[in-house]
């Protein structure tokens, strides 16, 4: 434990939407911690996911993809996004390498030049792509912030991520362990459990449902037999939404349940009853005071 060469220090993830920061901290963690789905911007509060290991400590941030602001959600996560880096010691800009360097890479770009921290451009999902084509994204980003390292990566089947924590792991100060070696993230079991929730809705309702669902948490409680009550009221905007959320008789809701349910037995353990709720608050995305409520608390940023 006192070991005097003991690296440790906090590791920020930007890059659009989609370009694959949850897959890359779900495969250096090995559990589920932050949500997946093939639905853009569904990173929405900074998840905190930490790698332990006998030498060093990284307490991953994983920022909202940062894009224009349009409604007051999107504001806020922008602000979270960027009031991250401040605070970090190496930042990983994550680039998908399927996709030519676009307009939404060059506006990243631009912030990124205003920082002093190590960034490492890391090109993701290499498993899709040709040597040339790689060669090819390479040269697109090279010239454009002076990076610490170029690191190739496939966050989807692990190839080179070993590599990529070692030459983390390599620039990190000396410091302290500061979480205990089985935590693997400091969000309150509420966040996680509802981000569980939402990523089902998302993978079962695919493009009918946008990404104006809010997940409210608003019960878990441990019974003496280990066994855990959650409740929980999906949140969305149209009665439209509603109604596709709980499908006929229904039976849609009843999937999203059963499968958040194994997600969260599979984290916690212990068995697991979840109910479950929908609810429409018409705008509930464009009212301010209402975030806050719905976990988005005001000191992330
Ligand atoms: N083939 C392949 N697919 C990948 C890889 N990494 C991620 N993906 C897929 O890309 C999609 C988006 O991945 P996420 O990890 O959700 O992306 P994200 O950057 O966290 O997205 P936001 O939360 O929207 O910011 C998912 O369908 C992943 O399975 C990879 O290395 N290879």
């Amino acid at each position: 434990m006192d070991n005097p060469n003991y690296k440790s220090g906090f590791v920020a993830l930007i890059g659009r939407p989609n370009v694959g920061k949850s897959t890359l901290l779900n495969q250096v963690i090995g559990q589920k911690v932050a949500i997946m789905s093939n639905v853009a911007q569904t990173t929405r509060n900074k998840i905190q996911g930490i790698y332990t290991s006998n030498d060093a400590q990284i307490v991953f941030i994983d920022t909202p993809g940062i894009h224009k602001p349009q409604t007051k959600l999107g504001d806020f996560m922008e602000r979270s996004a960027l009031s991250a880096l401040d605070e970090v010691d190496a930042i990983l800009f994550v680039v998908n390498a399927t996709e030519n360097k676009g307009a939404g890479d060059n506006f990243i770009i631009e912030r990124l030049k205003k920082v002093h921290q190590p960034i490492y451009l890391v090109i993701n999902k290499i498993d899709q792509v040709k040597p040339e084509r790689l060669l090819d994204i390479k040269a697109q980003y090279e010239q454009s912030l002076d990076y610490q390292k170029i690191v190739p990566i496939s966050a989807l089947n692990g190839n080179n991520v070993d590599q990529l924590i070692e030459e983390l792991v390599n620039h990190l100060p000396n410091g302290p362990q500061y979480y205990p070696a089985d935590q693997v993230s400091d969000h309150p079991e509420r966040f996680v459990v509802g981000e569980m929730i939402r990523e089902k809705v998302f993978q079962l309702t695919r493009q009918e449902v946008p990404h104006s669902v809010a997940i409210d948490v608003e019960q878990i409680k441990r019974r003496d037999d280990r066994t855990i009550d959650i409740s929980a009221t999906i949140i969305v905007e149209r009665p439209g939404q509603k109604g596709i959320i709980i499908g006929k008789g229904g039976s849609m809701l009843k999937k999203i349940g059963t499968m958040a349910r194994e997600d969260i037995e599979r984290l916690m353990g212990d068995k697991v009853y979840l109910k479950l709720w929908v609810k429409v608050v018409e705008g509930w995305r464009d009212k301010g005071s209402m975030l806050k409520s719905y976990g988005y608390r005001k000191n992330d940023y």
